[in-house]
């Protein structure tokens, strides 16, 4: 039995190692980085101090301007006639909690979340079948405690209308689509509104501020496989941002929330500043490169630096919350690093989410419910959380500064087609992976194990 349980371990290790390590997975990513660099000219990150030396430098059809804190949009007489879009890409939620089955097997029929060697691919679709119904229960708990579903939708579509507001104060007329990776409005329907409304100019910016395989990168895989196989939006120009949490904007409106937070202790001073980001399984980050957990870290430091320069000194730490699977997930975990600091003696402590933009089931449920009763059992006394940023209006005037930055760089998207993705015809290898695929599969779905991994969170 505890051989068959390390079998099963490997397996599932298999399932996501190996498959990082897959140069195809990878290239992939990569490929679809490095295109996307290649067209964007820069990443978004690079577009603050860079382009603000030279602005019209790289400028096909405006100029962004900038004054003391303002940018401004100033259109010349082609980009007149440009018909600038801007695609908000987002994860998505169930709106019901019957959605909540149908989503999670969006999520886990997507390679980016569920990354099997090529071998097993054909396995992608029963696998994440198997583990949105063996996950569903546990998920509609948490989705039922927040009213009965996300409330990502409705926070993104206000967001959308914010930015849009922000960018007409700004003289950039734009329409702002939202696209969700895994629920409506899918990314597809976005595309094909910005393909009706004729738009000539594309701006991509993920609501993620920090870049992972799993999120950015697997909605950029979307985009790309549209874009490329239509003549039209292959000759769209456009611009992806691919990460910016080392915008002023978004580090500022950051510093305050957590100022605004810790002002309501009694002791500001003595509260221990804890971020929590959602995690990714160690292998994204040792095996395939997600640059995620540096990104983060690097988040934090310019946070914290911030927070210094207005002399807010507290300490802080930085864990990794929301595992799934049998795997290994960054460390540290923050239900151990909640247990920890409340048997060091911590007595006041400050959440703060700091992978997602948006308030969300992990926010509302697993922090203010879950994580905020483990840290008051395990001796920590007053509690706080920071909220999400939503619309708050520096965020989103640093989100339009970022669409106008990235704007004059946009370029057509248009690739080759991926030829090692087209489905293999060939029937001896076919029956080979229908072999061993059914041995693994047979494991895997009569593996009480492995369905624990899938419906709890620990294991
Ligand atoms: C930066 C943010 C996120 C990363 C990185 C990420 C990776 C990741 N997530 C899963 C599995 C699940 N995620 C789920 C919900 C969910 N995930 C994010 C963000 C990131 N995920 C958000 C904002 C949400 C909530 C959406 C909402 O409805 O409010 C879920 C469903 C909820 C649950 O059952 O816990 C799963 C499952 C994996 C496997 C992964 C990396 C590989
Ligand atoms: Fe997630």
């Amino acid at each position: 039995m505890l051989k068959l349980g390390c079998l099963i371990d490997r397996l599932g290790s298999y399932i996501v190692s190996v498959s990082c390590q897959s140069s195809e997975g990878l290239n992939n990513v990569n490929r679809v980085s490095s295109q996307a660099l290649a067209y964007t000219v820069r990443e978004s990150y690079l577009c603050g101090p860079v382009q603000r030396r030279n602005p019209a430098g790289i400028c096909a059809a405006g100029v962004a301007t900038y004054g003391e804190n303002a940018v401004e949009y100033e259109s010349h007489a082609q980009a007149a006639e440009d018909k600038v879009g801007v695609l908000l890409l987002n994860l998505g939620g169930p709106d019901t909690l019957h959605d909540v089955q149908p989503f999670l097997f969006n999520l886990f029929a997507d390679p980016d979340i569920i990354r099997l060697p090529r071998l097993f691919r054909f396995l992608q679709w029963p696998l994440a079948k198997l583990i949105s119904v063996v996950r569903a229960p546990k998920s509609k708990e948490g989705y039922a405690a927040i009213g009965g579903g996300s409330p990502l939708r409705k926070i993104t579509d206000e967001q959308a209308q914010a930015l849009k507001t922000a960018l007409e104060a700004k003289n950039l007329p734009v329409n702002v689509y939202v696209g969700m990776r895994y629920w409506y409005p899918f990314t597809e329907e976005a595309v094909q509104q910005i393909k009706r409304d004729r738009i000539t100019r594309l701006v991509v910016l993920p609501l993620y501020p920090q870049f992972s395989i799993s999120t950015t990168g697997s909605s950029i895989r979307v985009l790309q496989n549209i874009f490329r196989e239509d003549a039209y939006l292959s000759r769209l120009p456009v611009s992806i941002i691919r990460s910016w949490y080392q915008r002023e904007g978004y580090i500022n409106s950051m510093a305050d929330l957590i100022q605004k937070e810790l002002g309501k202790f009694q002791k500001p001073e003595e509260v221990m500043i804890f971020f929590s980001a959602h995690g990714v399984p160690v292998s994204y980050v040792e095996k395939a490169g997600d640059p995620y957990r540096d990104q983060m870290e690097e988040c934090i430091y310019l946070i914290m630096q911030r927070l210094k320069d207005r002399g807010i000194n507290n300490d802080h730490t930085l864990a990794y919350q929301s595992r799934v699977g049998p795997v290994k997930w960054l460390k540290p975990y923050t239900d151990e690093v909640l247990v920890e600091l409340g048997q060091k003696g911590v007595k006041s402590l400050l959440a703060i989410p700091v992978s997602f933009v948006s308030e969300h089931i992990e926010t509302l449920e697993e922090i203010d419910m879950e994580y905020k009763e483990l840290a008051l059992e395990s001796g920590i006394e007053n509690w706080g959380r920071v909220p999400a940023l939503n619309c708050t209006p520096s965020f989103i005037t640093d989100l339009a500064d970022a669409v106008i930055e990235a704007l004059p760089s946009a370029l057509a998207m248009s690739a080759p087609k991926n030829i090692s993705q087209e489905d293999d015809h060939n029937p001896v290898r076919y029956a080979i992976k229908m072999f061993f695929g059914s041995i693994l599969a047979f494991v895997l779905f009569f593996s009480p194990r492995m369905i624990n991994a899938f419906r709890n969170q620990l294991f």
